[in-house]
């Protein structure tokens, strides 16, 4: 009766409580319907997603807008296949702060690796396994170089005499400047199983962009990098860092004291999964350091000798590693903003509270996914919450600040720094030519007369770390433009003021000559060789068109890693690649690029010179070291050659800088080639290209400068005679409309001018490839103990004397 009387009323009872709950009861039914298609989805797409390749590089690829009219026809560059830099040539505004636009969003596919999971400790067996203590260093002016070296030592007698010796390695030390990163600081080095590594840092701190922001930004880029597991050098067994500040400065930590020793630390801890062995140490150079480095020193000992006994790094310890500990360095990650760019030393960073909310829900789905890779869709980011920070735009530092020890380096050296990132330098082949002792082998081979040179970077900064550059280590680096950026108006008035005065200076030294002083008043040819990569300097263009404008030639060289202004360059008078090597891997040696598709990028800028070689000169420059880049390259070398087919290619023996900072890079005397050995690498280049049936020929040399050039005989010989000068008058006559080139279109019609348009004289008689390449006209002068005895002796060499280039 009940019964009846309840069924009955249901209808309206049912009536009654959709209308009073209708809404909650839509949603909920929606939520299931979404969870349901959401299951499906994620089952449906799991086989496709593992398949999905991994991006090649963590830099977003871009179109970059190419200047089509200095693009020749027929250009194959493929910008799609490279990870441009973010030139922003047309976008930087001289000393505006740069402000990275904010990009769409993007989808990225690929496994999530979790920050969750627990490291993989390297089990170290007291019995069997070693360990091996790398002391790494970084500085600018020269304290913890000190300090580091003086630790090393006593580490080094240290793991002799102790009880544990057995199970040590002698410590070996490294500049940071001047290893590869990717060899230490993505995974662990890789040696024999049974080594074990153990890191000491000792660094110092700058609140200036230097060599440090580079190392700093490179680790955050490591962690960062979703292909790569957020603790990758877990292997480790362990690591300290050590930092020299200066308190009269930056007396607390919140004033800056020891900031970027704190971030490595940090970094660290991330990077191995809080190996930290000992808490970070932390001196002032002024009153401390030597107290505070021992106290640190021997605890990290003591911390070594608990793992040599096979006892770890202890457990639940604050500072002792374990990863059970605070999490505190996760922070960070969590409430980072995922999308703004903060140079030099933070990047962006993932979303991971999206991303593990995400994987959260995967695993909802299936609980045995956690090893299945879950599609990311950045494009999910939650809005910003009201806790997360907000980061305040950066602003863009000075790359050669006036209180950098760089800037005190540099003009130490000779420099004359402009604004805050040119430099120019008075050449010692101008002093040489202006009392009359001969010019360098730019005189012999094209008619540059070294006084009436000047040499000049609108960039101190370099994408390289190469073993024999000049810049010794601390110079900033980097991939991007990040610094103010000066006008290149500033830049042409500086660099020539500069110059001139550094002239002037040489008006009382013996043996100047009246006529080539008052010549070098009137510069006729800029060589942007300097130090730094020119092409870096985001306003390059409008600079050249200032020294094309005032009649100064310009020689252009560049590293060949920026692709994208190498194709936007307007025509210079004779554009330069340097070719250190001749492969890949001694390329990586050599150079020790910071890209990590510097041969992608290499590559790239081959194939722009080639389609580029109709238009201007165009020179592989090939810097010659024994030991690095000569034995059984020169097949390599005719590869490339072949592959650009550069007018010229010029040869040169390295020159040997002397300094610490060349000998941690690897760089003795020894590797400085004799005349002799880099004659007969050009001979047998020159029969490689020969034998490919290429058309160069050895053109001219200049002995002096251990330089020799092979040359297009195609297209630099007249009646039969090389012609390897140029016709600088001409250039400027092409360049200003005054006269017409030759360059044609399919249709014949006049596009512009070839090289050819500008060829100048014959090579001189005593320039040619047997005459040693010295002008008669000049006065020689030997290094002590150097050349021949008499003029009989002088004669018989012919100026093929036994020529190691120093700096003097
Ligand atoms: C331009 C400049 C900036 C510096 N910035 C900091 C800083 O932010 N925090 C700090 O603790 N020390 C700072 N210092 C002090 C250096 O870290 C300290 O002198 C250190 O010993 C230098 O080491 P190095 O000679 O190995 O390069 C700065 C020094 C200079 C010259
Ligand atoms: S490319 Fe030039 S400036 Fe850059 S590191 Fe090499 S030698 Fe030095």
């Amino acid at each position: 009766m009940a019964l009846a009387s309840f069924l009955e009323k249901l209808p309206a009872e049912l009536l009654i409580i959709w209308h009073t709950h209708r809404v909650p009861i839509l949603l909920l039914a929606i939520s299931l319907a979404t969870l349901v298609h959401l299951t499906i989805y994620l089952r449906s797409k799991r086989t496709r997603i593992s398949a999905t390749p991994t991006p090649s590089s963590p830099v977003e690829k871009k179109d970059v807008e190419l200047r089509p009219e200095w693009l020749p026809e027929n250009t194959t560059l493929n910008v799609a296949t490279l990870n441009l830099d973010e030139h922003a040539e047309d976008d930087i505004v001289p000393t505006a702060p740069m402000v990275k636009v904010k990009k769409g969003p993007k989808t990225v596919k690929g496994k999530k690796l979790s920050k969750k999971t627990q490291p993989v400790a390297p089990v170290f067996n007291h019995q069997t396994d070693k360990i091996q203590p790398l002391l790494f260093f970084q500085s600018l002016s020269g304290t913890t170089e000190r300090y580091a070296s003086a630790c090393a030592k006593v580490l080094t007698e240290w793991t002799i005499g102790c009880d544990q010796s057995s199970s040590f390695l002698p410590p070996q030390i490294h500049d940071i400047s001047y290893i590869e990163y990717d060899d230490y600081f993505i995974s662990p080095p890789k040696t024999e199983a049974n080594v074990k590594h153990f890191y000491f840092i000792l660094l110092p701190s700058y609140n200036i962009d230097t060599v440090l922001s580079n190392f700093l930004e490179n680790l955050s880029e490591t962690h960062n990098d979703f292909r790569i597991d957020t603790a990758p050098l877990s292997g480790l067994l362990g690591y300290s860092v050590f930092g020299f500040g200066d308190k009269e400065g930056w007396p607390t930590e919140e004033e800056g004291f020891c900031s970027q020793a704190r971030e490595v630390d940090k970094w660290m801890a991330r990077l191995t999964g809080r190996k930290r062995a000992y808490p970070l140490g932390m001196g002032d150079v002024k009153s401390d350091v030597e107290t505070r480095l021992q106290e640190w020193r021997i605890g990290v000992q003591d911390a070594l000798v608990e793992v040599a006994e096979g006892r770890g790094l202890g457990e639940g310890v604050p500072g002792s590693g374990d990863p059970a500990e605070s999490d505190e360095e996760d922070v960070d990650d969590v409430n980072s903003d995922s999308e703004s760019y903060n140079p030099p030393t933070t990047r962006p960073k993932k979303a991971t509270r999206n991303v593990d909310e995400i994987e959260d829900l995967g695993s909802m789905v299936d609980p045995n996914s956690s090893e299945s890779p879950i599609p990311i869709d950045f494009t999910t980011y939650k809005p910003k919450s009201a806790s997360s920070k907000s980061k305040p735009v950066p602003t863009p530092k000075e790359m050669v600040p006036t209180s950098s020890p760089t800037y005190a380096s540099l003009t130490k050296q000779g420099y004359t720094i402009i604004g805050s990132h040119s430099g120019v330098k008075i050449c010692r082949w101008t002093k040489s030519a202006l009392r009359g002792r001969g010019s360098c082998y730019k005189y012999s081979f094209y008619g540059i007369a070294s006084h009436l040179c000047m040499e000049a970077t609108p960039s101190l900064s370099c994408s390289n770390k190469c073993v024999f550059c000049w810049r010794h280590g601390t110079n900033p680096v980097g991939t991007t433009w990040r610094w103010v950026t000066d006008a290149p108006e500033l830049i042409f008035d500086g660099i020539t003021t500069a110059h001139y005065k550094k002239i002037k200076m040489m008006k009382g030294v013996p043996g100047v000559r009246a006529e080539r002083f008052s010549e070098a008043m009137r510069i006729r040819h800029c060589a942007l060789s300097l130090v730094g990569e020119p092409i870096f300097y985001p306003h390059i263009n409008e600079l050249l068109h200032l020294m094309h404008k005032s009649r100064i030639s310009t020689f252009l060289v560049c590293n060949a890693q920026h692709p994208a202004q190498l194709a936007s360059l307007i025509p210079v008078t004779q554009l330069y690649v340097s070719i250190d090597a001749s492969n890949k891997d001694s390329l990586r040696k050599i150079d020790r690029p910071l890209h990590r598709d510097f041969w992608e990028r290499f590559c790239a800028c081959l194939d722009i010179l080639r389609n580029r070689r109709f238009e201007q000169r165009t020179v592989f420059r090939l810097t010659l070291v024994k030991g690095f880049n000569m034995a059984e390259e020169v097949k390599g070398y005719g590869d490339l050659i072949e592959r650009a087919l550069p007018g010229f290619v010029e040869v040169k023996g390295v020159t040997y800088c002397g300094t610490s900072a060349a000998g941690t890079a690897g760089l003795t005397m020894q590797n400085v080639p004799f005349y002799e050995e880099v004659a007969a690498f050009v001979t047998a280049l020159a029969e490689e290209l020969a034998s490919r049936n290429l058309s160069y020929g050895i053109g001219a040399e200049h002995a002096h400068s251990c330089c020799v050039l092979l040359a297009d005989s195609t297209r630099f010989k007249r009646d039969g005679k090389w012609a390897t000068r140029i016709d600088f008058e001409r250039f400027y006559e092409l360049y200003e409309g005054k006269v017409e080139g030759t360059r044609t279109d399919e249709e014949g019609n006049v596009v512009g001018w070839r090289p050819e348009d500008y060829v100048g004289d014959e090579t001189p008689e005593w320039a040619l490839w047997g005459n040693g390449g010295f002008d008669p006209r000049d006065q020689r002068v030997w290094r002590k103990g150097k050349g021949p005895k008499d003029k009989a002796d002088e004669e018989s060499v012919g100026g093929k004397e036994e020529i190691r280039m120093v700096e003097i």
